[in-house]
């Protein structure tokens, strides 16, 4: 599909992984709804987008995820506003360990498109420079893992930290190309943008 005249949403748009989507998109020419429960960071955001796309390619609307109705809103006003919705990234995500159910609900449940017809496709970085990163020295977010915070961070020296416009990168190429659905794409400082492979399963069975 290509990217040029389409319309996006991104969640989680305001900051780190996904104002880099969003920025990509816009570069590629697609119109974006960033959708974001940070109400302040998300108009900042939009402003800063402002000075290089023009100021009606983007809208910013303020949604938490994990509450349906925002969430089902939030779509009907994207298709209101620019008229049509061919790209969803479902971004948003938190690290909160002590309140599992919640990053769950956030990070995985909230935008399931699983029964729309589209194609889903999956993004799975290493470790990249975001303020999330910043929760690992946090008690309140890394919970019984806290004491871990020292071995984490060796592992992000050992591993690399990559920049948020490699994942983008990654985005734009499951978009453009429309033979990826069901994919999970890697993304790592050491081998950059890599699919997982699946080995075929051996077992034929009779019954079809
Ligand atoms: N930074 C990293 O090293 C990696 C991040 N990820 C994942 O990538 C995604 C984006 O992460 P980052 O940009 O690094 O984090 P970030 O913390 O910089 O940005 C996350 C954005 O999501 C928004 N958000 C959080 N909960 C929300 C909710 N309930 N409703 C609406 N918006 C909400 C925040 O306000 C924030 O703007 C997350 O799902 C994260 O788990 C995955 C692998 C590595
Ligand atoms: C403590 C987590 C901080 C929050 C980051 C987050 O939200 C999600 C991160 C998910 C994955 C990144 C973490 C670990 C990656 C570990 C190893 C990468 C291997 C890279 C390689 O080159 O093989």
């Amino acid at each position: 599909m290509h990217v040029n005249g389409k319309v996006a949403l991104v969640t989680g748009g305001a900051q780190g992984i996904g104002r880099a989507f969003v920025q990509a998109l816009l570069g590629k020419g697609a119109k974006v709804a960033l959708l974001d429960r940070n109400s302040e960071a998300g108009q900042e955001s939009k402003a800063a987008l402002d000075e290089q796309f023009e100021a009606q390619r983007t809208v910013f609307i303020q949604c938490d995820v994990t509450d349906q109705e925002q969430l089902k809103g939030a779509f009907k006003k994207v298709i209101e506003h620019f008229g049509r919705l061919d790209i969803v990234v479902n971004n948003a995500g938190v690290n909160n360990e002590k309140d599992w159910e919640s990053t769950i609900q956030i990070n995985l449940l909230a935008a399931n498109m699983e029964n729309y017809g589209v194609r889903l496709n999956t993004i799975c970085p290493g470790f990249v420079n975001t303020p999330i990163l910043q929760s690992i020295d946090k008690e309140e977010n890394m919970g019984q893992y806290y004491s871990y915070k020292d071995e984490i961070k060796n592992m992000m020296q050992f591993y690399g930290v990559m920049d948020p416009s490699i994942i983008a990168e990654g985005l734009i190429t499951i978009i453009e190309d429309d033979t990826l659905n069901g994919e999970v794409m890697k993304i790592t400082a050491s081998q950059g943008i890599h699919f997982q492979e699946y080995s075929q399963t051996p077992f034929t069975s009779s019954k079809r």
